[in-house]
């Protein structure tokens, strides 16, 4: 009786999901762990509002970053490849399967990183608010999860995964203005993300688009506040599939918008490295070779 009115009430919160309000979840909602989970098991993304980050701290620090990008000494901070951290310089990384680069630079921030000289710490304050909120959100996912996730003789419970990580990462990127001729490439090409969630606030532009169950790719919209959330493939991997990663890309711009650059800041919530993310496989090794197959290694 309990599992039939659980059901039931499951039911009508997907109902609500799909029909009235598109994949968007209000974290305030007394019902958001649920709604959220039920959304990301269904399509591997979610759109999440009225969250604990403010509008505000993320467009400063979209301010200091764009003054980054915008000075010769960028390339004072290039990554290494072994270390990962750094400045990626413009076209440095193609999606997988892709033998064109993207039309993007980025900057990759991890809990022990440096940040670039004269920056203020409101980069750090942005991220360890988006680690804490993650960290919460696998807790929800965690919660809603078929046993297997939970922990089981080969697969430790997602917290355990992430306790002590350090390699979750900020990435900080400029989509530079489209003032020169593509030339086949997009400024992101169709791509899963590789770690186990991502937490993208919105971006200072469009283009973001996803791949839906049907196959059919859908403009995100892009309001500031919003938060995105999408299952990437080592979470994938490690709930044999209950949690899908979600395709998704970035467009080129038209016309006016073509003129102007665009930021975003996804933060990669990795597990720690010693991990084992499903029979025989370290989310170490897993790392390594999705490093090589987009040329960052
Ligand atoms: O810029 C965006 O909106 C998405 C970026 C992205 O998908 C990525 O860097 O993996
Ligand atoms: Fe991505």
């Amino acid at each position: 009786m309990l599992t039939e009115a659980y059901d039931t009430e499951k039911y009508a919160l997907i109902y609500r999901l799909f029909v009235m309000d598109f994949l968007k979840v209000n974290y305030q909602d007394a019902q958001a762990s649920t709604l959220f989970t039920e959304t990301l098991h269904q399509s591997g993304f979610a759109v999440l509002t009225n969250h604990s980050i403010a509008a505000d701290t993320i467009f400063e620090t979209y301010q200091e970053w764009a003054h980054f990008f915008n000075t010769p000494d960028k390339h004072l901070y290039t990554f290494e490849p072994n270390v990962q951290s750094g400045y990626f310089p413009f076209r440095s990384e193609q999606a997988k399967g892709c033998d064109r680069p993207d039309l993007k630079e980025f900057y990759h921030l991890y809990g022990w990183s440096q940040l670039p000289e004269g920056m203020s710490d409101r980069t750090w304050q942005l991220f360890h608010l988006l680690v804490e909120l993650a960290t919460e959100l696998l807790g929800w996912i965690e919660a809603a999860s078929p046993p297997i996730l939970q922990g089981s003789e080969q697969v430790v419970p997602l917290h355990q995964m992430i306790a002590d990580s350090q390699a979750t990462v900020l990435r900080i990127l400029h989509y530079p203005p489209l003032t020169f001729a593509p030339e086949g490439s997009v400024r992101a090409a169709a791509h899963e993300d590789i770690n186990l969630i991502t937490l993208l606030p919105a971006a200072t532009a469009t283009g973001l688009e996803i791949c839906d169950r049907q196959g059919n790719w859908q403009a995100v919209p892009c309001h500031a506040g919003d938060l995105i959330v999408n299952i990437g493939d080592m979470l994938q991997l490690a709930s044999q599939g209950y949690y899908p990663s979600t395709t998704h890309r970035v467009v080129n711009p038209v016309g006016e918008a073509a003129l102007k650059s665009r930021y975003s800041m996804p933060l990669f919530l990795h597990p720690r490295s010693d991990v084992i993310l499903s029979k025989g496989i370290t989310a170490k090794d897993y790392l390594q070779q999705r490093l090589r197959e987009i040329g960052l290694l």
